[in-house]
């Protein structure tokens, strides 16, 4: 499903005319099979949400290859890329980025909004997602209204909405308390097994990594175990 080879990635910061060039990717190689949960380990500062932005397009990497679904993607400019997003990932993020001024239906509704979907049909998809995740009875409340671990169901049922083959999750319960982190990590393992759907996970905590059938560990922008093949 995704394909990474030798992706190379370096930030320049500090002062204009000043700066120095902090290589993040280092020429990390990985593959993602359709229907897998991987996780992508490392510390902080390891460059994992950096890899996650270029597996999505947010960034364009300096060098190397990104394929999704066949297509190399490395090269797409910023509207193809936004087209390409919509269409093949959903997210899932720590702190969940829902709209406050929407109703969990609301944010869930909003990417069928914009791919122009029927009124008809988006309020049959959010409907049996808002079943799937256990929230249809909490349609109408607002985000401030739900609990941590409601949020991110309803974060997830905004992911799966427009049918996107791949979920990208970065730290998908590193807001949630030990308990609720369990029923997530149960939703994330019953949604990939009952609809088949790809999930990369990038995680600092061993335990959620646990979930995934594979693991990569990043280092300093190098991964040092696994790799092509040979995932830990
Ligand atoms: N936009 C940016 N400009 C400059 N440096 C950046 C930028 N984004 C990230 N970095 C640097 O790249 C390195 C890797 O950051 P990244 O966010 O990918 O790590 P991470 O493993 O996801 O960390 P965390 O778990 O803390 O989110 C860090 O040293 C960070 O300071």
């Amino acid at each position: 499903m995704i394909q990474i080879q030798d992706l190379h990635h370096t930030f320049l910061i500090g002062k204009r005319g000043k700066e120095r060039p902090i290589p993040v990717l280092k020429g990390v190689s990985l593959e993602v099979g359709k229907g897998e949960i991987v996780a992508i380990v490392g510390k902080s500062g390891s460059g994992k949400s950096t890899l996650l932005h270029v597996m999505a397009g947010f960034m364009s990497p300096d060098s190397g290859s990104v394929r999704v679904a066949g297509k190399e993607t490395a090269g797409l400019n910023e509207t193809e890329h936004a087209e390409f997003r919509l269409d093949h990932f959903g997210f899932i993020f720590q702190n969940f980025q829902l709209m406050p001024g929407l109703t969990a239906f609301e944010n869930v509704e909003l990417p069928l909004k914009l791919k122009g979907v029927p009124s008809t049909q988006r309020y049959l998809k959010v409907t049996e997602l808002l079943k799937k995740v256990g929230l249809i009875d909490y349609s109408d409340h607002y985000p401030n209204e739900l609990s941590g671990g409601q949020q991110q169901r309803v974060s997830i049922a905004r992911a799966l909405v427009t049918d996107p083959p791949v979920i990208l999750a970065d730290e998908p319960t590193g807001s949630l308390d030990s308990e609720t982190e369990q029923d997530i990590l149960m939703l994330i393992q019953s949604l990939n097994q009952s609809l088949g759907l790809t999930f990369v996970i990038i995680t600092h905590d061993e335990e959620v990594a646990n979930i995934a059938h594979r693991k990569y560990r990043l280092h300093d922008g190098e991964l040092v175990t696994g790799g092509v093949g040979h995932a830990v």
